[in-house]
């Protein structure tokens, strides 16, 4: 239906040729093309051109939009083309980029939840603590995960706010726990890390973890079910698990001596061997790192860019890169689990926890 009551005039041709040059996002090429087939019937009339060779696909194609407009009449290609424009221009003023604050959504505490360019940014929001992981965390974590695997970004990156990227498990979590509750919260702690780390193991889309700073415990362990890991050149690796009186999870007991050989894996989880982000790109378990300077930056342009690849190519090819390894990872998930479960129990734990939050209490 026509939206220009009197029809188009000549000026408003032009104008909408030059609104054309101004849109900010780009149409597709479907819509390009029935705007150059608007263009040429109403500036030439019916198609009268031989049509290009079978190699011109371009050409073709352009051909082909033209020709099938037929015989329909100069002016009703120009009104046509006048109303193409005017709803492109609109619904291109309505995506522009909107202030972070808008974009925010909504519903989670511990986190800051955005999407922009096909991108779902999860970005843990406990500054002051180190971004340590309370319970309610791991929850919104999980919850924004669930929601990014179906909306429609082609990436998901999980961050940091503040100088951390993540201190780990929160401590405190481990705390007010009644007498005699002890075995049932360690029980739910297992059942939550399950949970948790199942939802890294069968995220469809790809992941990208930006670490902007130290990373230590459960962060650095999930890293290796991510698919790309960028780094800032201050952030360090650290899994002091034995120094805690626990043991590996985020299924790290298989994927960091696949990544790094035994030997390395062994002293990172065992002996608790902090990494510079250099040392961990050199074992594999970082895929490149930034200067501090232009982290932000680099990293940013680099995902928008990768953004922009066919979303489905990029989902299959996950797929098919991590499908063969799930069931292997949820057996390995399962077994860290019932293993930490115990550990939890142990005097060992206890010890660390209590030396860690007494160090806090005479600071
Ligand atoms: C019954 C069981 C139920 C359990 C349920 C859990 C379910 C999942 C469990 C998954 C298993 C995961 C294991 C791990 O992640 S192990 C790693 C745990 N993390 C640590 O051991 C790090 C502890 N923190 C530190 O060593 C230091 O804070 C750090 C080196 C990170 C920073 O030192 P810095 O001196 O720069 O800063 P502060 O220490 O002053 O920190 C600022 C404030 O933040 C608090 N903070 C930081 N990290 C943690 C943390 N992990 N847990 C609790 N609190 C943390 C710190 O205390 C400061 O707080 P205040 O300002 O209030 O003093």
């Amino acid at each position: 239906m026509s939206k220009t009551a009197m029809g188009a005039s000549q000026k408003d041709f032009e104008s909408a040729m030059n609104q054309v040059k101004l849109l900010k996002k780009d149409p597709g090429n479907e819509v390009k093309l029935k705007l150059y087939a608007l263009y040429k019937q109403t500036t030439e009339g019916p198609c009268n051109t031989p049509r290009p060779g079978v190699f011109d696909l371009i050409n073709k194609a352009k051909w082909d939009a033209w020709n099938a407009l037929g015989n329909l009449p100069k002016e009703t290609a120009r009104q046509n083309y006048v109303d193409l424009v005017s709803d492109l221009s609109s619904s291109d003023s309505s995506s522009q980029v909107k202030p972070e604050a808008d974009r925010k959504q909504p519903g989670y505490e511990t986190l800051v939840v955005t999407s922009e360019d096909s991108i779902t940014k999860i970005m843990m929001n406990r500054p002051a603590k180190k971004n340590a992981l309370t319970v309610q965390m791991y929850r919104e974590i999980m919850l924004a995960l669930e929601a990014a695997s179906k909306d429609d970004s082609t990436l998901i990156v999980l961050t940091g706010n503040g100088d951390y990227y993540s201190s780990g498990n929160d401590l405190m979590n481990f705390m007010n726990i009644p007498p005699g509750e002890m075995e049932k919260e360690a029980k739910n702690g297992a059942i939550l890390l399950r949970d948790f780390v199942g939802c890294f193991i069968d995220f469809p889309k790809p992941l990208v973890a930006v670490i902007n700073g130290p990373a230590v415990g459960i962060s650095v362990t999930i890293l290796g079910l991510f698919d790309l890991v960028y780094a800032s050149d201050r952030a360090t690796f650290h899994t002091p698990f034995t120094h805690l009186g626990q043991s590996p999870e985020g299924c790290s007991s298989y994927t960091f001596p696949k990544i790094m050989g035994q030997a390395k894996a062994a002293e990172m989880l065992m002996f608790g061997k902090k990494l510079t982000a250099r040392e961990a790109c050199a074992q594999g378990l970082v895929t490149e790192v930034f200067p501090d300077s232009t982290f932000q930056k680099e990293v940013w342009t680099r995902l928008k860019a990768y953004s922009k690849l066919p979303r489905n190519a990029l989902h299959i090819s996950k797929q098919s890169i991590r499908n063969l390894e799930k069931e292997k990872l949820h057996a390995v998930n399962a077994g860290e689990n019932s293993v930490l479960q115990e550990r939890w129990l142990s005097d060992e734990c206890m010890n660390a926890v209590v030396s860690f939050l007494s160090r806090k209490a005479k600071l």
